[in-house]
């Protein structure tokens, strides 16, 4: 039961801020069952304890012997180092997971002892509201029952998809990236809406009710998002002249080349790391 479980993120950002606030909002796991640690920043660290009641360390505090989850969650750069320092002290039956984009399960089982479960997770930002899409993999030694803990666990943070590990980097293009499309979008839509007069505050409600209308269609229909679109569109209505707009302005291209830009980018940070040497 991952209710029992104490949870330690290593990295102590934004991804790990909106895992924690899923979490808690969900009720499965204790505050005082959650830890979080960095290397430097304590004021983030008392943020964390004031905002969500957690307990907090500076990593070289860390008290790695009551941790059954490890969630490492800095940026890819520092993970090399990360495990390492990890390597000397995790025990046998304690699971490392990461959400770092680009860090394979073989290059966290190659930095740390040998047999380690290790579980690659790709959540988003919106594991903060209970609703990320998060993807799940798992390394060479990892249990299932680790696995479908961790499972649980992140389905306090949303929906979670079991998946082979070469389709991470698309995963991470799609849903880790995900919600910054959309932000984009929906940025723009406002600066749209407000050069013609509309109030910020009331367009932006706006578009954020449009936009969850739209994804609770497709997840409530049978029928694909062209033909949903293609209900919108009356002939030589508003919707056509929007949808030519788009299109003459390269806007489904731009969509697929961002979803393929991001994947690119989390081969290559993969790529980038491979030949970081073992440190210990
Ligand atoms: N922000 C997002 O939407 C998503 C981020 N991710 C992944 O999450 C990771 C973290 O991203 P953010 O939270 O956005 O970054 P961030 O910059 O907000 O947070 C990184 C944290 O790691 C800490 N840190 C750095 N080196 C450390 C070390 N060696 N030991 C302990 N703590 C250390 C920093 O002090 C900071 O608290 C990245 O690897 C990213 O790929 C994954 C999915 C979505
Ligand atoms: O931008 C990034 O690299 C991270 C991974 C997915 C979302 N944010």
């Amino acid at each position: 039961m991952i209710t029992n479980k104490t949870i330690a993120f290593i990295g102590a950002g934004s991804m790990a801020e909106a895992m924690i606030s899923g979490i808690l909002r969900s009720n499965k796991v204790p505050a005082a069952h959650i830890i979080a640690c960095n290397k430097y920043n304590s004021e983030r660290r008392t943020y964390l304890e004031n905002t969500y009641n957690i307990k907090t360390s500076p990593l070289e505090e860390l008290n790695y012997s009551e941790i059954d989850l490890f969630i490492l969650a800095m940026k890819p750069k520092d993970a090399a180092e990360s495990l390492s320092n990890l390597k000397d002290k995790v025990q046998p039956h304690q699971v490392v997971g990461s959400v770092l984009a680009g860090i394979s399960t073989t290059f966290m089982e190659e930095h740390l002892p040998s047999n380690q479960p290790v579980i690659r997770i790709m959540p988003n930002t919106s594991s903060m509201v209970e609703e990320s899409a998060t993807a799940l993999t798992a390394g060479k030694h990892t249990k299932m029952d680790d696995v479908l803990e961790v499972k649980e666990l992140l389905e306090s943070m949303g929906k979670v998809f079991l998946i082979e590990e070469d389709q991470m980097d698309i995963f991470t293009g799609i849903a880790g990236s995900g919600p910054a499309y959309f932000y984009y979008l929906m940025e723009h839509m406002e600066e749209a809406g407000t050069a013609e007069g509309m109030d910020s505050e009331l367009v932006r409600k706006i578009i954020a009710q449009t936009l969850l209308g739209a994804a609770k269609m497709i997840m409530n229909s049978e029928e694909g998002p062209g033909a949903l679109r293609e209900n919108v569109t009356s002939p030589n209505g508003t919707t056509a002249a929007g949808l030519a707009a788009l299109k003459n302005n390269g806007g489904g291209n731009a969509i697929a080349q961002a979803v393929n830009s991001a994947s690119k980018r989390s081969k290559e940070i993969s790529d980038e790391l491979k030949n970081v040497l073992v440190t210990s």
